[in-house]
C-alpha cells in the first residue's frame, strides 16, 4: 500500500472532492440508439439536416393554389414506379401547382411547388376532378400557409439538439432519430462488483443472537444503479485474510474471483476495521493497493476507504454498519461514480437545522432529517447501526463539526431515491 498517498482522516469535503477527482471518466462507445436508453450522453446530439426537413402538410386534404373552384391535378405515374408502388407521401411532392388547382396530400406529405395551403379532407367537398370548400369551412380558408409544417421549423441544420452529459430518456432517444443518428457515443455505466464480508451475516430468515440479516445484498445494486452505476457480480468472502485476498484479486483463483475482477468498482463491506475478523485493509496491503482515502473525518462511516487495485480497479470499503455504509456510499461511491461518468459533482444543498448540535471535534455528523415547516428535523433512530432514521429521511444534513445552533443553514445531501 503506497502510504504516500493515502489521507487519512479526510474532511468530509474534501473526501468527495478526492473521490470524484480519482474516477476519470471512461471511453466512450457507440451504442445503437436502442440500447442508448440511461445512458450518459458523451457527445452532443447535432441535427444531421434541419428538422423538419421538408415542409410538409399537417393534415390529410388538398394542398391548393389560388381561389376556388380548384381543379384536381395529380402527379402523372411512371409506367414503372421507381420504388415499385405509389408513395403518396413523396408524390405530392413532384406536383407544381398553377393558379385554381389543387392535389390530394397526406400528413406527412410533402407540400407541392407554389401551394399556398392545405385544405383539410372535413372542409372540402370535391365533384368529378373540382374541389371547392363545403360548410364547414371558413370563406377563406387555407389561409397562406394553414396545416403547413415549414422546413427546419424545428431545428436547423447543424444545430445542437442535446447536450453531452444528460442521461439519456425516451424523448431524446426519440429526438436522436429524428436528427438522423443511427448510434450514439455514450459513456458506459461503470461495472461495479460487490463483495460482502462477515460470517456472522446471513441473507434469508431471523438471525440468531450473533448474527445478523444481511442488509447490502438485497439494496445496493438497486442503490448502485441510482448512482449511476452497473452491479455485475455481487459474492461474499469468509472472514479470513486469503478469502479475501483471493476475492478481490485479479489473479483467477476462482472463477468468482475473475468475475469480480472484471468490472472498474469493487465495492466491499464489512471488515474495514483492525481487529482479527477485520481483512480488509490488510488484504490491501498484500496486494499492494493504493489507499486514496484511509478513513474519513465524519461520523457515522469513519473507517471509509478508497483505493486504487494494481489492475486500476476501484475499491470502495463500506464499514459494516448498516448506516455508516449507507453515509459511505453517499460520500464516496456516489462521486466517485459520477467521475468515472464524466458527471459534474453534485454541490451540496443547504438546510435550516431545527436543532442545535453540541460540537463534535474534528468530525462532520451525517444526519438524517425530516424536512417540517422547512426545517430539517433530525430523524430518531440513527445510530450507527441502525436504518429506521434513514428509511424515513427526507436527506441527510452534514453537521460541522464545530455544530450549530437551532436555525442555522447546514449543507445537506438529497437521497437518490428521492431525487427527481
Ligand atoms: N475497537 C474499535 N472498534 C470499532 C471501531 C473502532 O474505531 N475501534 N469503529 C467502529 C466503527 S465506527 C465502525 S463503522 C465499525 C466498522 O466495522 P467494520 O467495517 O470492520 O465492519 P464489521 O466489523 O464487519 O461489522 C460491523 C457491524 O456491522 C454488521 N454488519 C456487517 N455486515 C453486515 C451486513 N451485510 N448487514 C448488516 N449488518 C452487517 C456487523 O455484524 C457488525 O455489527 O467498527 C466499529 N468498531
Ligand atoms: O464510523 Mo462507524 O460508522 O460510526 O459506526
Amino acid at each position: 500500500m503506497s502510504e504516500a498517498a493515502a489521507a487519512h482522516n479526510v474532511d468530509w469535503m474534501a473526501a468527495r472532492a478526492l473521490a470524484h477527482g480519482a474516477g476519470r471518466p471512461l471511453p466512450f462507445q457507440t451504442v445503437n440508439l436502442a440500447d442508448a436508453l440511461g445512458q450518459t450522453l458523451a457527445e452532443p446530439v447535432h441535427a444531421l439536416q434541419a428538422i423538419p426537413h421538408y415542409a410538409s402538410s399537417a393534415m390529410d386534404g388538398w394542398a391548393v393554389n389560388g381561389e376556388p373552384p380548384w381543379t384536381l391535378v395529380r402527379h402523372t405515374e411512371p409506367e414503372e414506379h421507381p420504388r415499385g408502388r405509389p408513395s403518396p407521401h413523396s408524390d405530392s411532392g413532384a406536383v407544381s401547382l398553377a393558379p385554381g388547382e389543387a392535389t390530394f396530400i397526406l400528413t406527412g406529405g410533402v407540400v407541392p411547388q407554389n401551394a399556398v395551403g392545405i385544405l383539410r379532407t372535413e372542409h372540402g367537398s370535391v365533384r368529378g376532378d373540382v374541389l371547392d370548400r363545403n360548410d364547414s369551412a371558413r370563406p377563406d380558408e387555407p389561409s397562406p400557409h394553414e396545416h403547413v409544417r415549414p422546413a427546419g421549423e424545428e431545428a436547423e441544420a447543424g444545430s445542437e439538439a442535446i447536450p453531452a452529459g444528460v442521461v439519456l430518456n425516451p424523448a431524446q432517444i426519440a429526438l436522436a432519430a429524428v436528427c438522423g443518428h443511427d448510434t450514439l457515443a455514450v459513456l458506459r455505466a461503470p461495472r461495479v462488483s460487490l463483495l460482502m464480508t462477515g460470517d456472522e451475516v446471513i441473507d434469508h430468515g431471523l438471525p440468531h443472537p450473533g448474527q445478523v440479516r444481511d442488509t447490502f445484498g438485497p439494496q445496493l445494486p438497486g442503490f448502485v444503479a441510482m448512482l449511476g452505476g452497473h452491479v455485475d457480480v455481487a459474492g461474499r468472502a469468509k472472514d479470513d485474510l486469503d478469502d479475501v485476498v483471493a476475492a478481490i484479486s485479479a489473479e483467477p483463483t476462482d472463477e468468482l474471483s475473475l468475475a469480480r475482477a472484471s468490472g472498474d468498482v469493487l465495492i466491499t463491506t464489512g471488515g474495514t476495521g483492525s481487529s482479527s475478523a477485520d481483512h480488509i485493509r490488510r488484504a490491501l496491503t498484500e496486494l499492494g493497493a493504493e489507499l486514496i482515502i484511509d478513513g474519513i473525518a465524519m461520523r457515522p462511516g469513519h473507517p471509509t476507504l478508497l483505493a486504487r487495485l494494481r489492475d486500476g480497479r476501484f475499491l470502495v470499503g463500506l464499514p459494516g454498519n448498516p448506516l455508516a455504509a449507507m453515509m459511505a456510499m453517499l460520500t464516496v461511491a456516489g462521486p466517485l461514480l459520477a467521475g468515472l461518468r464524466g458527471s459534474p459533482l453534485e454541490e451540496p444543498g443547504t438546510v435550516t437545522s431545527a436543532d442545535a448540535f453540541e460540537p463534535l471535534p474534528g468530525r462532520s455528523r451525517l444526519v438524517p432529517y425530516r424536512s417540517e415547516s422547512k426545517r430539517a428535523v433530525p430523524s430518531t433512530h440513527q445510530r450507527s447501526g441502525m436504518l429506521r432514521g434513514l428509511a424515513a429521511a427526507d436527506g441527510v444534513m452534514v453537521v460541522p463539526a464545530e455544530g450549530c445552533a437551532a436555525g442555522d443553514a447546514v449543507p445537506s445531501l438529497a437521497l437518490p431515491w428521492l431525487a427527481g
